[in-house]
């Protein structure tokens, strides 16, 4: 596993002055099922600045999806973080009461899932739907609600807003109900997003968009990223950093170009390898040497297994609702 290695002529001081402090840090994160008596995610490590992305990647039922749950404070029953810590904002998880996760959720780390219609309401206009996010996390009056969210629409580049506010879940489709729950989850102005299989259930072309949307948060507000994909070419579009999770285990992590490009796991040789096929190689070496750090603009490329495997059901609460 890589760690930052710290210069040790340095005075610590000066170190501190130029690093940004974490807003997550995920810290050799353990977790155990009670009900089934066995450790299911074997020590996660990884830190989050302002802006950064880290990917995890790794086949189903590896453990990706209870790492980001963790971190939400929102395990399923009978699971439990046995050891390690998560530090959100300079604060223990640990040490939260639930009226301190419920400001904490949406205002200060947020989360978007595969599947966005079962995390809306169908009997409720999506508009009205942010609006009451930001009514209940930002104390918004109705009116300036109604204008923030129609703001928020237009910002996750939804055309016609006004039209988009008024509809019901049923009207929209897959890309665009994807959109209204990104919007949602960013409308309390979180510093982390999760993004768990975010992308997985969409076609190649809104897949693209909604990455680049991503990105777009990112640059523009200094949003820090976890992005849960099956798919490294997701990963190697977007993340700075990547963790390679098997089994519940992370066999590998360092930055997504050095992984990727030089994979020293065989499992992640394999991924790659399999992913190969559907184009990654675009992603990770550059044309011309005119162009070292901006490969070809990228189309999302996705393997057919991939997408099969990602496609499990959730039943846990979204952090929307368990914040409301
Ligand atoms: N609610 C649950 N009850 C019992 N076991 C669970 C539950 N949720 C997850 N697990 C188990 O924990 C392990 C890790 O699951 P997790 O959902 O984190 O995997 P994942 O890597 O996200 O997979 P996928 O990509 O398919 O979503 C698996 O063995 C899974 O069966």
């Amino acid at each position: 596993m890589t760690t930052l290695s710290r210069d040790a002529t340095r005075p610590a001081e000066a170190t501190q002055a130029i690093a940004p402090e974490p807003v997550l840090a995920v810290r050799d994160v353990r977790i155990h099922d009670r009900a089934g008596g066995r450790e299911l995610v074997h020590g996660v490590s990884f830190e989050l600045t302002p802006g950064k992305v880290v990917g995890i990647v790794g086949e189903s039922g590896s453990g990706k999806t209870l790492t980001c749950r963790a971190a939400l404070g929102i395990l399923p029953e009978h699971f439990e973080i046995s050891a390690g810590s998560v530090i959100i904002d300079g604060t223990d998880i640990a040490t939260l009461t639930p009226q301190q996760w419920t400001r904490l959720r949406g205002a200060t780390i947020s989360a978007v899932f595969q599947d966005p219609a079962s995390y809306l309401n169908p009997s409720l206009r999506v508009g009205a739907q942010i609006a009451e996010v930001l009514r209940v996390k930002t104390g918004l009056k109705r009116r300036e609600a109604r204008r923030r969210a129609l703001d928020l629409l237009e910002a996750v580049r939804l055309r016609d807003p006004e039209l988009v506010y008024g509809q019901y879940t049923f009207e929209l489709s897959g890309g665009m109900l994807q959109r209204v729950l990104i919007a949602a989850a960013i409308a309390a102005g979180p510093r982390i997003l999760i993004a768990d299989e975010a992308t997985t259930a969409l076609d190649v072309t809104v897949q693209a968009e909604i990455l680049d949307l991503l990105a777009d948060l990112r640059e523009s507000t200094g949003l820090a990223l976890v992005v849960v994909s099956h798919d490294l070419a997701v990963v190697a579009q977007l993340c700075d950093e990547v963790l390679v999770m098997r089994q519940g285990e992370v066999v590998e992590q360092g930055p997504t170009r050095a992984v990727l490009d030089t994979p020293r796991h065989a499992y992640t040789r394999l991924l790659v390898d399999e992913h190969e096929s559907y184009g990654l190689d675009r992603y990770l070496t550059p044309k011309s040497p005119e162009t070292p750090e901006a490969p070809e603009a990228p189309k999302t490329t996705k393997s057919p297994e991939a997408t099969n495997a990602a496609r499990t059901t959730k039943t846990s609460k979204a952090p929307e609702e368990e914040a409301a």
